[in-house]
């Protein structure tokens, strides 16, 4: 498994290694002792899956209370994928971190408690999939606005689909004190 930083130092990406044969491939997805030594998990409570079409934009999203980390991959078509550091007091507040995760590359990207997220597809369709360290919490279920000029990603897509939650989020100045991630040191 080869692990890469991003501008953002927490966030990582992730090539697990894969074993091809005449029969096809192999990979680990997760394993929790390699993977908690780089940071990522430990432990992990709830897998998720969303399909989503091209130009479908989910984000940018973040539990507070109760933060979540989590371990993205994509399963099938092809998505370029968003962290934000949304920690209040953090060195990187406000900062983003893309990368493209799809079928083919079999990349996973480690996004920790605290960081906003968020991704759109860029293939005709694609199936997302995800590890959470911490259970739903529809209460604490917040986001930030993707296009927040703030924060300025790069996104390659212009005119995103978006859900209305989304489509009405905050920007990252609006978000009120008591939803707004803190930073704690790195550990
Ligand atoms: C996230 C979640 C949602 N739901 C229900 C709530 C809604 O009735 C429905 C769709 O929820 P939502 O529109 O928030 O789904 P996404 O837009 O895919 O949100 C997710 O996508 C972005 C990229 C993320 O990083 C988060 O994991 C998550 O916020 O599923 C659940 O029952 N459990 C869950 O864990």
């Amino acid at each position: 498994m080869k692990a890469t930083e991003t501008p953002l130092a927490e966030c990582l990406l992730i090539e697990p290694k894969v074993y091809g044969d005449a029969r096809g491939w192999f990979m680990e997805s997760w394993n929790r002792e390699p993977y908690a030594a780089l940071g990522i998990g430990p432990e992990f409570v709830q897998s998720n899956l969303s399909r989503s079409a091209r130009g479908v934009l989910r984000g940018l999203h973040y539990q507070w209370p109760n933060p979540q980390g989590k371990l993205v991959s994509v399963l099938e078509g092809e998505v370029f994928d968003v962290a934000v550091d949304i920690r209040r007091g953090s060195p990187t507040f406000g900062q983003w971190a893309g990368v493209m995760l799809s079928a083919e590359n079999r990349c996973q990207f480690w996004v920790p408690e605290g960081f906003a997220h968020g991704f759109v597809v860029l293939s005709e369709s694609a199936l997302f999939s995800y590890l959470c360290t911490a259970p739903y919490d529809a209460a604490a279920d917040a986001n930030v606005a993707w296009n927040d000029p703030s924060i300025g990603i790069e996104w390659p897509v212009e005119d995103p689909s978006l859900s209305a939650k989304d489509a009405a989020a905050p920007l990252l100045h609006q978000i009120a004190g008591d939803r707004q991630p803190i930073f704690t040191g790195r550990d």
